[in-house]
């Protein structure tokens, strides 16, 4: 059991696919799919690894995402436009291509929220304490409808709303801070929670009360590096 006393905090800003919901691992899948098939397709012989999502794509806005890892590979393909088809090899045309494969797993298999996630969230929320979710993904409300856990959250930063209000994404601070501001609290006051590396930058960066990283995959060091001032495995250790 994790010693925090949740009296010292006046919110809590917690990332969604991986820390509310399993569906980091949905996006994982169909990242994985659609590098791999276009890998294959170009010839390259060392494949898509779930190493690359950890190091490259995990946490940031879909097309960063998408540059990040192409970068990686030495692999330049024009930028493109968020209205391309999904079979341009474009980086937002392969940002499409994984987000059709997201939905289809979405609407396939649908979605349930870690368990002790949704013990903590009824806890604070019996408390009265203010919650927001700060996603990158454009599907976050889709997901938490899903999920049937959008009524905890006074507010939903997403990367629709991002890019709308043209703030950057994680790894910079800029969308905890906003959601920070929505909810009338100084980043001092606030707990974020988060699975991924850019997004426990993005806390670290934001000077944020405490930055929790949620170990799912990404390692308990590596968060630790990043940035994480505690790590826990389940958020029901936090209750
Ligand atoms: O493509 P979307 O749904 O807008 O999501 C962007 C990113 O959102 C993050 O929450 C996920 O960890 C990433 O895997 C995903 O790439």
């Amino acid at each position: 059991m994790t010693r925090l006393d949740w009296d010292d905090y006046a919110a809590a800003l917690f990332d969604l696919d991986g820390v509310v919901t399993p569906t980091a691992e949905v996006h994982m899948r169909a990242w994985s799919q659609m590098f791999n098939d276009f890998l294959t397709a170009r010839g390259v012989a060392e494949p898509y690894t779930d190493e690359d999502y950890f190091a490259h794509v995990d946490g940031k806005p879909r097309y960063e995402g998408v540059a990040a890892f192409l970068a990686s590979r030495g692999i330049d393909l024009p930028q493109g436009d968020p209205s391309d088809n999904p079979d341009q090899d474009t980086v937002c045309g392969l940002g499409n291509r994984k987000n059709d494969a997201f939905n289809e797993v979405l609407a396939r298999d649908g979605v349930e929220a870690y368990p002790g996630s949704v013990r903590l969230l009824e806890a604070l929320a019996e408390r009265n304490l203010p919650m927001a979710i700060v996603s990158s993904s454009k599907n976050a409300p889709a997901v938490l409808e899903a999920a049937g856990v959008d009524h905890f959250f006074g507010f939903v930063m997403h990367g629709g709303v991002a890019a709308e209000r043209g703030i950057a994404g994680k790894p910079a601070p800029d969308t905890f801070l906003a959601a920070a501001e929505e909810l009338g609290v100084e980043p001092a006051q606030a707990v974020v929670l988060e699975d991924a590396l850019s997004g426990v930058e993005a806390g670290a960066a934001g000077h944020f009360g405490l930055v929790i990283g949620v170990d799912r995959g990404a390692g308990e060091q590596a968060l630790t590096g990043a940035g994480a001032t505690l790590v826990v495995e389940d958020l029901g250790e936090l209750l």
